[in-house]
């Protein structure tokens, strides 16, 4: 489905020069060309026309989601939104590394708060969104929450992360700056973390729950791509199975798997409730 306008856009900006025609609010970003371009969610978006190209060179006056960002975006980055739009970093996570962040970027570069994707791709994993889920997060925790949902009308799972996200969406939007986010965050995350832990405690304690224990499949936890043939995907994996080079980065390695071992369990809890 094609994104309509919505009409529903009166917010006081400048965006003279700066709006692609099909889509009400000025998207963009800079494109390393990583990813395979029929399953690249900013491509797709660029393809029918809701997003423009920035030069690697080129900065921008908008809100730039990036992982190089050190507070959160929040609803106080509205009159940087409303001068300029927002702006992603195309690129596959496993080549952050390799981007010139000092070159792209602008004055106000941001992280986004806890939120699950639910893209194919990395679906149920948090934090890893897709251009596309991290350009409607944005303009949802600004206050655009109807052009939010408008973006993701142009994905067949889009609606998806809003089933997962919204009560977590709407936390962030009523926040009134980037510590309060932070605040809300780090109690939304205990809580989970909590009930995960009590859920877990409650199913190992009561054996008689689990059936027979000699038949339980294993589950290999590490496997983002499984059946998917994407490309990304497949650079996910690779990046998982590098070699570790030391103690100390093996260290590291084991703590930031065990990480994501707690926090893919406590989402796994989330999305089956
Ligand atoms: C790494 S690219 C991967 C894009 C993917 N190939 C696709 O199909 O859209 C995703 C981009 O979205 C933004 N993004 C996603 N999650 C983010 C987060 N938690 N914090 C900041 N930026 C994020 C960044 O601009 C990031 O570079």
């Amino acid at each position: 489905m094609g994104p309509r306008n919505s009409g529903k856009f009166h917010g006081k900006h400048n965006f003279k020069g700066q709006m692609p025609s099909k889509f009400p609010l000025p998207l963009a970003m800079w494109d390393f060309g990583h990813c395979n371009p029929n399953a690249c969610s900013g491509k797709r978006l660029e393809r029918l026309g809701c997003i423009r190209s920035l030069r690697i060179g080129q900065k921008n006056k908008g809100v730039v989601v990036t992982p190089n960002g050190k507070s959160p975006v929040s609803p106080a980055d509205r009159v940087f939104f409303d001068n300029g739009g927002a702006s992603v970093v195309e690129c596959s996570w496993a080549k952050i590394d390799e981007i010139p962040f000092s070159r792209i970027g602008g004055r106000c570069e941001r992280l986004l708060p806890y939120l699950v994707a639910t893209n194919p791709i990395n679906y149920g994993r948090p934090w890893r969104l897709n251009c596309a889920e991290a350009l409607a997060a944005c303009m949802y925790i600004v206050g655009y929450k109807d052009e939010a949902r408008l973006l993701m009308e142009n994905f067949k799972w889009g609606h998806a992360f809003f089933d997962v996200n919204e009560e977590l969406l709407d936390i962030y939007a009523d926040c009134k700056d980037a510590d309060e986010i932070q605040i809300k965050q780090k109690q939304y995350l205990e809580d989970m973390e909590a009930s995960y832990r009590e859920q877990r405690n409650t199913d190992q304690g009561d054996i008689w729950t689990q059936g027979n224990l000699n038949h339980k499949p294993v589950v290999a936890d590490n496997d983002t791509s499984s059946s998917s043939s994407d490309a990304e995907s497949n650079e996910e994996v690779n990046a998982v199975k590098e070699p570790i080079q030391n103690s100390e980065d093996s260290q590291q390695d084991a703590n930031e798997e065990e990480d994501d071992d707690l926090w893919r369990n406590v989402v796994r809890m989330k999305l089956k409730t």
